[in-house]
């Protein structure tokens, strides 16, 4: 407070940060779901989209998972969103990088801040790639789903929507979590420009994206807790040895005549 007792606005880009961090903080504490929008300003985020949309057309997006839909008696293959995967480190996508460096610090900031350094009580150590996602708009979206049903390691969820002039009512596409706890409430998030959401990636949310009716991109990063990550890849070493060994065995006993 200055000496008016007028709250000074957090000026320098740390003291919003910081700012930031406490609201990710407190949400994801009390709803495991945040909303920041304006996360980058119009001028970043508008380089951020021109990329995506620059990749888009280049046609560098695999076409999406087949969503088969029964219309009428004829069954109408719809693809669902088109995904590309980057790391954001290439001169073609320089503003994802600064974006994707945004996000991280928020989260790392956030990690650090939270009570005894957790927040959630995980320790995050890393995250994927950024999935750059495109729902082409002929009404195509995503079924229910939960992130990380089984404890694959990753703990939250951070979108990035890059949809400018969005109507919900005209357009579509909007973001459905139906938050564990919240008995018959659910949080509807409208894909909007510039705007981040972050969520638990885990059983808690299950969520689902309605038929989006204009092209609608997303930008979706996964972080990972430190010691469910390690005790996945442990996991997933030990089933890739007992494949190996089992396949190892029958083909010595094939080799060798046995039955
Ligand atoms: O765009 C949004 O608002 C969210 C869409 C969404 O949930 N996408 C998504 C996409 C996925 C692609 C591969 C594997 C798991 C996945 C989980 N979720
Ligand atoms: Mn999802």
């Amino acid at each position: 407070r200055d000496e008016e007792g007028i709250i000074e606005e957090p000026c320098g880009e740390q003291e919003v940060i910081d700012e930031m961090c406490r609201i990710v903080i407190r949400d994801m504490d009390q709803f495991g779901v945040c909303v920041v929008d304006n996360f980058l300003g119009y001028k970043r985020g508008m380089s951020v989209l021109q990329e995506v949309t620059g990749m888009y057309t280049k046609g560098v997006f695999k076409d999406g998972q087949l969503v088969s839909k029964k219309v009428k008696n004829d069954l109408k293959t719809i693809r669902g969103d088109q995904i590309t995967w980057i790391d954001g480190k290439d001169e073609s996508c320089k503003n994802i990088g600064l974006l994707i460096s945004q996000v991280d610090a928020i989260i790392l900031r956030a990690n650090k801040m939270a009570n005894n350094g957790k927040i959630g009580n995980y320790t995050i150590n890393g995250r994927t790639k950024a999935m750059v996602a495109c729902y082409p708009g002929h009404g195509t979206h995503y079924v229910k789903h939960v992130d990380n049903p089984n404890k694959d390691g990753r703990c939250i969820t951070a979108i990035y929507y890059l949809n400018r002039d969005w109507n919900i009512q005209q357009n579509g596409g909007l973001l459905r979590i139906f938050p564990e706890g919240w008995q018959d409430k659910v949080a509807d998030i409208e894909p909007f420009f510039d705007r981040i959401l972050f969520f638990w990636s885990d059983r808690r949310n299950p969520h689902e994206v309605q038929p989006a009716f204009k092209t609608r991109y997303a930008i979706t990063l996964w972080y990972f807790d430190a010691s469910e990550r390690q005790e996945a890849c442990r996991r997933h070493k030990t089933e890739m040895e007992a494949q190996a060994s089992e396949s190892n065995n029958i083909v010595n006993k094939t080799s060798s005549g046995e039955s």
